[in-house]
């Protein structure tokens, strides 16, 4: 089976290395030449995964007609931002016989408020029925040093959902599937704004219960908002809901968590974006959940903080006074307490 992986940032050079390394035929496409002749002159992503061998047999271009030329699956791992932008590039240029697509990327589009398989269906929509998303706990660099890892695949059709299960697994990971779609797209996405709050609060020098206090509250605020856009709250509870809540609100290899710890040490969000290569999505993220609770009147009291510190100008410390001088409420609001 030959497959095409679109985006040559760190997860898809560690999801295009875990393909090839299962002996398929892949081909990873980046959108700069110089980047990809790089890759293929050193064996290796300088860039985006440095210090990882890549695989001889592991095919390399900046030219989409090439990168989908029989293909039977597409990996689309750019980031959200630059999505739309990258199927408008390939559409006309997808075999009629593609088998699945899915998406790799975590993020809602800033502008539509649409996520990331909408905007596929929108913008190839004979694809519909044949997406699916990969998402969980999985840093780029610990899947290519191949770290046991296990991650969940969503895809409304089952057979979708089991051919991307058996592409991807591999002995050291394990590929979950279900069919909450919804779900599994908010709380990948979701997931990346509580990172940044528990770097902020790490960078003003708070402790561990501060952080276990965000990533459960945080969770709470993802199923919220999840249960009103028609997700199966179960899915918060698994792995692309706590699972990668936990890892980037505790792994020192989270970019959004980092944007966090810097923000909360007093460098200002310009700064740190202009010294970042990679995308800390989290950042846009949080600007569509903002704009997402406005329009469904949900409230998400740390994700308007995180917006105020942001977008807003509001400093760490006074944001984290406002979150704690709210009024005291029940934990559970009344619709659980019958679950
Ligand atoms: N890195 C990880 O550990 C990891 C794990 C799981 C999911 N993800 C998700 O995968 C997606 C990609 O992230 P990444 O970590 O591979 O990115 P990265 O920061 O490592 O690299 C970004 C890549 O996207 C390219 N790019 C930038 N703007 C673009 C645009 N407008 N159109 C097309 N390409 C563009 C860059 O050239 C680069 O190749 C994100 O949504 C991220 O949340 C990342
Ligand atoms: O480095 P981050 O914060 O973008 O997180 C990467 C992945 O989403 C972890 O699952």
């Amino acid at each position: 089976m030959k497959i095409a992986v679109l985006g040559a940032g760190s997860w898809g050079t560690a999801l295009a290395r875990l393909l090839a390394r299962k002996g398929l035929s892949v081909v990873l496409w980046a959108r700069r030449d110089n980047l990809a002749q790089e890759i293929i002159i050193r064996r290796e992503n300088p860039v985006y995964l440095p210090g990882i061998r890549l695989p001889e047999t592991l095919k390399v271009t900046a030219h989409m007609d090439q990168a989908l030329s029989g293909v039977e699956v597409i990996v689309l791992v750019v980031p959200s931002h630059g999505l739309r932008e990258t199927l408008r590039i390939a559409r006309d240029m997808i075999p009629k016989g593609l088998r699945a697509v899915v998406s790799a990327t975590k993020g809602i589009e800033t502008e539509t408020l649409k996520r990331m398989s909408q905007v596929i269906e929108e913008e190839v929509p004979d694809l519909a029925a044949r997406v699916g998303v990969l998402s969980g706990p999985s840093f780029a660099t610990e899947v290519a040093q191949e770290v046991p890892t296990a991650v969940t695949v969503a895809a409304h059709l089952p057979e979708v959902a089991g051919l991307l299960q058996e592409l991807f697994h591999t002995p050291f990971f394990r590929v979950y599937t279900t069919n909450d779609v919804v779900g599994v797209e908010l709380a990948g996405a979701l997931k990346n704004v509580m990172a940044i709050a528990a770097g902020i609060a790490e960078g003003l020098g708070f402790g561990t219960n501060t952080r276990a206090a965000l990533i459960t509250r945080g969770l709470a605020e993802i199923s919220r908002l999840g249960l009103v856009l028609g997700a199966n709250p179960l899915t918060f509870a698994g792995l692309a809901g706590l699972g990668d809540l936990v890892l980037t609100c505790t792994g020192t290899l989270s970019r959004n968590r980092q944007v966090g710890l810097r923000l909360g040490r007093g460098e200002s969000l310009e700064a740190i974006l202009a010294s970042m290569k990679m995308v800390a999505e989290g950042v846009r993220t949080t600007k569509a959940a903002y704009r997402l609770a406005k329009a469904q009147a949900v409230e998400l009291p740390i994700t308007e903080k995180v917006y105020e510190i942001l977008y807003q100008g509001k400093a760490p410390a006074q944001a984290v006074r406002e979150l704690l001088s709210r009024e005291p409420k029940p934990e559970m609001p009344h619709y659980m307490e019958t679950m």
